[in-house]
């Protein structure tokens, strides 16, 4: 995309944000798209798909469990029965098509990359790597002890940073007491495998 076209879309899409999405929600996007990029540029991704992912990503976080399962449902996307058991996850797989509506953004990967952002899976593409670890890494989200190793690992080993990262958020969904999601669980044991722990 030309470099005005695209500036525009990133001024406009930054006013519906801030429009929709509570203040620390709206800094927490900001974030994520600027850690996007960071990474993007560490691993030779484009970095205007990075920054538009990385921005959408939480596009739908406003909506209420309720509502984001009836826009699912409005828009036939098709939901495995475990999802009513862990509705905090369909901010993401609503925000893709939520993206593509109010956004007017058709491109798959980018996509893609907002629909996967909370589980993650198996063999994500590049693209789906960094928006997934810059959710998790970025400046806002503190100090946790585990995030100085991850941030650290995210710029030199995106399967390693992913591996660690699911590990400790399905640990800390299990500690909560929470449905963890399946596509999460298959998301590690691939990443295990392939990082041979
Ligand atoms: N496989 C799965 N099945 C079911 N539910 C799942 C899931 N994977 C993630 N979720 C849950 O889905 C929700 C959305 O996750 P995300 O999409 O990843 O992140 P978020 O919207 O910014 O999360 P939120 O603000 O609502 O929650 P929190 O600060 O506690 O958390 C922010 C992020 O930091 C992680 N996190 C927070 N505290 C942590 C800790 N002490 N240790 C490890 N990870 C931690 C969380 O996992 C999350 O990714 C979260 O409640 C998350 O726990």
């Amino acid at each position: 995309m030309e470099e005005k076209e695209f500036l525009q879309k990133i001024e406009e899409i930054r006013k519906h944000l801030q429009e929709h999405l509570k203040k620390e929600r709206y800094e927490h996007s900001l974030s994520v798209a600027f850690t996007s990029i960071c990474l993007a540029m560490a691993h030779g991704v484009d970095l205007q798909k990075a920054e538009l992912a990385g921005l959408c990503h939480d596009c739908a976080k406003y909506m209420g469990k309720k509502e984001l399962l009836e826009a699912c449902q409005r828009e036939h996307i098709p939901l495995l029965p475990e999802y009513l058991e862990a509705p905090q996850v369909l901010h993401g797989i609503y925000g893709a098509c939520y993206a593509k509506k109010h956004f007017q953004i058709d491109n798959e990967e980018i996509l893609s990359a907002i629909y996967y952002h909370t589980l993650g899976k198996p063999a994500m593409t590049t693209l789906e790597k960094i928006v997934y670890l810059a959710d998790y890494i970025e400046v806002r989200r503190g100090n946790r002890e585990d995030l100085t190793a991850i941030r650290e690992i995210a710029f030199r080993d995106l399967d390693l940073a992913v591996k660690l990262c699911l590990e400790a958020s399905i640990a800390y969904v299990k500690e909560k007491g929470q449905h963890c999601c399946s596509l999460s669980l298959d998301a590690l044991a691939y990443y295990q495998e392939k990082k041979e722990v």
